[in-house]
């Protein structure tokens, strides 16, 4: 598993603004874009692409053009569908596939509940977008998921990741070709699952939901 946590002073500073509790709900959302198509560069540096040649007005060149099958994008509703703007910004020749899920309260298990994505993903990278990377078990479900469908190459673009989920991610999918960027990775997971020191809730932060 290639692992890619960002430094980088301005990603810094719009973790910082996203992470306070004074910050509304559409500054978050303002702010989870932008991060999103800082980290999307990095996401990408492997993307398939093959040569072109073309004529500028001065003379015939050979250039770059991303590859066929297009790359499928995954934001994880909730919250992952906040990032789902500022990664077709940067590539917005890509498909985009759904992946419903939702994470129990208490005992923080994954479960499904609404999925549109194509049935066969052979030869496809698959961009998968969540804010968070708790325990692992949403991102893990998800990429098996894919994986099923016939992906061989799966990138997980997350703003937050703690090492515990990180690590369980890494062991299940040893030997699989998995990226995971990060904006920041962070302490660790508290007694109720959620990152320290985090951001709390991404969806509830998004959406303005209440408790
Ligand atoms: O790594 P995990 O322990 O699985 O936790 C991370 C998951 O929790 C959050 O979603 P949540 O279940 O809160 O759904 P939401 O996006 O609808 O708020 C987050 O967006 C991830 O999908
Ligand atoms: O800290 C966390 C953990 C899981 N899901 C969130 O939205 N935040
Ligand atoms: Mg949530």
């Amino acid at each position: 598993m290639r692992v890619h946590v960002a430094d980088h002073p301005l990603i810094t500073h719009k973790l910082t603004v996203l992470r306070d509790q004074t910050t509304p709900s559409a500054t978050f959302r303002a702010l989870t874009e932008e991060l999103v198509t800082l980290l999307a560069y990095e996401a990408t540096r492997h993307v398939r692409t093959h040569e072109v040649t073309i004529q500028t007005p001065v003379a015939q060149t050979v250039g770059l053009a991303i590859s066929e099958p297009r790359p499928l994008i995954v934001p994880i509703l909730r919250a992952g569908l906040g990032m789902l703007e500022g990664m077709v910004k940067l590539v917005p020749s890509a498909e985009v596939g759904f992946l419903g899920m939702v994470r129990d309260h208490d005992t923080l298990e994954p479960s499904v509940y609404a999925e549109r994505l194509p049935d066969h993903l052979e030869g496809r990278q698959c961009f998968v977008l969540d804010p968070m990377l708790a325990t692992g078990g949403s991102l893990l479900a998800a990429i098996e998921f894919l994986f099923e469908r016939g992906a061989d190459d799966v990138t997980a673009v997350c703003i937050l990741g703690a090492p515990e989920g990180l690590e369980m991610i890494e062991k299940a999918t040893a030997g699989r070709d998995v990226t995971i960027v990060l904006g920041a990775l962070d302490e660790k997971l508290n007694e109720k699952g959620y990152i320290v020191p985090g951001l709390g809730d991404a969806g509830d932060r998004l959406y303005g939901t209440v408790g």
